[in-house]
């Protein structure tokens, strides 16, 4: 018998294409070392060219998931990706909240702000947005917005990192205990720096701008991989250089994938001894 591994809940939506959402945290929480556990929030009619549609999970359904698997086999860290409504929203506060997720609780609780696809296809309820501001983010213990959730969020139009530290400021004050201003839409810049801060510590995880159109899902997988190294124990400001790491590789392993943007991916964590796919065949 083996040893029972720590455990990663994800509360999200579900990719038909396989790439993001639900799907790609799986895929994150598995390479990462951790028991992946979902709570699916809505269902996104999906491809490599964008969102065509979406229908949500009833609000009582996603808190009975979430209890399901905490009373049971317990949660060691979460994340929230698309929650699509403000009544899911509302549901996933009260949830965590009596079950001890987030800032300054005993369980980490990752805040990931979805909004739209990086098709710009909308993933939130246009009166979602308030209850993503109000009562979701003053319980994360880390929220990881990527520049266009910054100016939804704060109203701040950011392209560098000056900006970013400005729209670190701006969302603490909207409650969350760590904030992480992703710099992958800031295209002018050559290198890709991801800003922390807790308002005391400042920190900048700067890695390459690989040259390829295949990100889809590098949010997610961001966040996810930043969960599972909570889930093992590590302080906010090593597990997001952690994930750090993680995502740069799986951007530079990202592969086409239909007509649009193809998937980031983690299959180089597997090793060399993943046939390839010429070799699967025979
Ligand atoms: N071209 C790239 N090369 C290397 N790293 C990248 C690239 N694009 C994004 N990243 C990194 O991937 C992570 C996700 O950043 P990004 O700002 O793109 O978030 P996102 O918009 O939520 O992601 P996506 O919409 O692709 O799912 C960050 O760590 C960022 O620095
Ligand atoms: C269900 C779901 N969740 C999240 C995303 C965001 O990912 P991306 O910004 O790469 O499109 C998505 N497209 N679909």
């Amino acid at each position: 018998m083996t040893e029972t591994p720590k455990t990663a809940l994800t509360i999200a939506g579900s990719d038909s294409g396989g790439g993001a959402g639900l799907q790609a945290d799986l895929r994150t929480f598995f390479a990462c070392g951790v028991h992946g556990m979902t709570a699916v929030t809505a269902v996104t009619v999906q491809n490599s060219i964008g969102v065509s549609g979406f229908t949500e999970i009833p609000p009582g359904i996603v808190a009975a998931q979430i209890e399901a698997v905490a009373s049971d086999m317990g949660v060691n860290a979460a994340k929230t990706g698309m929650l699509a409504s403000a009544e899911i929203i509302s549901t996933v506060a009260s949830t965590v909240d009596a079950l001890g997720f987030g800032r300054e609780r005993q369980t980490p609780f990752v805040v990931d702000p979805v909004a739209a696809s990086m098709h710009g296809d909308s993933l939130l309820r246009d009166d979602a947005l308030e209850a993503l501001r109000t009562e979701l983010l003053p319980r994360a213990t880390l929220v990881t917005p990527n520049l266009d959730e910054v100016r939804l969020l704060t109203g701040l139009d950011v392209n560098d990192v000056a900006g970013q530290r400005d729209a670190a400021e701006a969302l603490l004050a909207l409650g969350p205990q760590w904030v992480l201003v992703k710099g992958g839409h800031a295209t002018d810049s050559p290198r890709c720096v991801d800003l922390l801060s807790d308002g005391t510590h400042v920190l900048e995880f700067e890695g390459p701008r690989y040259d390829t159109p295949h990100t889809h899902g590098g949010g997610d997988t961001l966040a996810s991989a930043i969960t599972a190294h909570l889930a093992k124990g590590l302080g906010v400001p090593d597990a997001v250089s952690a994930g750090k790491k993680f995502i740069e590789r799986c951007v530079a392993e990202s592969y086409p994938l239909g007509a649009g943007a193809g998937p980031v991916s983690p299959f180089w964590r597997l090793g060399p001894d993943i046939p390839s796919p010429a070799s699967r065949d025979s």
